[in-house]
């Protein structure tokens, strides 16, 4: 059971480590293609450029390869924040621009829109700031040198963001998948009856005390297999987890919907009915004879199966679901030790 949670989570942690390293790949991949552009756009016009340039260049090409070597593994996930951040600051401070803040404005307003309006929603801004930027400096015939550089900056800058954006939000959507489906492995793990399916005692227990605050007639059956170690002792272990198994098969199929049944030890199950004794009584005596009836058949074995129950219904004494099993519970063992097979009623609490 463990096993299974554990292993969930790490699928879920390396999940989020690869997403994680993609973000990188692509934050390193597009600084080598913006220091690549810039260079090509502005031919160095200065040292200041140049070295801006061969720095940005060196630092992306020794974290991309520290990257592919597994090198970066263990480091916090702020770095590829760190990265976007960089990359973007030299796409800003290589652009000869005269308004830089119009590269920082998309760079913004599309991080925003990804981030709140998710990846539909950011596509479609970055879709319309493209044509934003086509409208202003098209057509390119009426525009100058400088005007033409700024539109190749502003396109690239609302290139580079959107993919990086992209990512980010991807990466955040799987990871969130990945989160939330491990939670709800971990609930069902930890709710669940690992062998039959049905409640374990904690949700059995903690279901029933809703129940039991609300108001109405309200019966708990607590009902154990008899003689269950011989049946392990005489067919083995796995025979008496199979019993179990059909057991359990065969209560679910006869009680209604609104029961609520748990495996709330080894061969002990308890019942919460939103019934009366009469009624409840009734259904105990099906279930007993029922299961009295079936062949229980296991492989080629046929195995005769009895279940003892007892039966406690709320009356004015019962404060607490506890009272109720404590009642059931007093029943039960009373008929445990007048020949089973039967279902005994609990005395009411003012006589115990
Ligand atoms: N196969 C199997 N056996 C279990 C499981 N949990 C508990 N048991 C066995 O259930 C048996 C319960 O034995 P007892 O408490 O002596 O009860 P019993 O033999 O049913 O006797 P009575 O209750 O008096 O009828 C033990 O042998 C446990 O090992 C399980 O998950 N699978």
């Amino acid at each position: 059971m463990a096993f299974g949670c554990n292993h969930n989570l790490a699928n879920a942690k390396e999940l989020v480590h690869s997403d994680h390293f993609q973000v990188l790949r692509i934050c390193l991949i597009l600084t080598g293609v913006v220091c690549a552009g810039m260079a090509a756009l502005f031919s160095f016009q200065s040292v200041w450029l140049s070295l801006s340039v061969a720095t940005a260049s060196a630092v992306a090409l020794i974290l991309f390869i520290a990257l592919q070597r597994d090198w970066l593994k263990f480091l916090p996930a702020s770095i590829s924040l760190l990265i976007t951040v960089y990359s973007v600051i030299h796409l800003l401070a290589l652009a000869d621009l005269s308004e830089p803040v119009g590269a920082a404005y998309y760079f913004c307003t599309i991080l925003g829109a990804f981030f709140f309006l998710g990846i539909t929603g950011g596509l479609i801004y970055s879709a319309a700031c493209v044509l934003a930027v086509l409208l202003l400096y098209l057509p390119p015939a009426l525009q100058s040198a400088a005007a033409m550089n700024e539109f190749y900056v502003l396109l690239t800058a609302i290139f580079c963001t959107s993919i990086i954006a992209y990512y980010y939000e991807h990466a955040v959507e799987k990871r969130t998948y990945a989160l939330s489906s491990s939670l709800s492995q971990l609930d069902y793990l930890a709710n669940v009856d690992y062998l039959t399916g049905i409640a374990n005692r904690r949700y059995f227990f903690s279901e029933g005390r809703k129940q039991f605050s609300e108001p109405g007639a309200i019966s708990l059956i607590t009902l154990d297999i008899d003689d269950f170690k011989k049946i392990n002792d005489t067919y083995g272990h796995a025979t008496g987890d199979q019993v179990l198994i059909s057991v359990t098969r065969l209560m679910k199929c006869r009680l209604r919907k609104g029961a609520l049944l748990g495996r709330t030890g080894g061969e002990e199950f308890c019942i919460l009915l939103k019934v009366d004794r009469k009624t409840a009584q009734a259904r105990a005596e099906a279930l007993r004879s029922d299961i009295a009836k079936l062949n229980h058949r296991v492989g080629d074995k046929k195995i005769a199966v009895t279940i003892s129950l007892g039966l406690a219904t709320r009356g004015p004494g019962d404060k607490s679901l506890e009272d109720l099993l404590s009642r059931a519970d007093k029943a039960l063992y009373d008929i445990k030790h007048h020949g089973k097979n039967g279902v005994a009623i609990a005395k009411p609490q003012s006589a115990i």
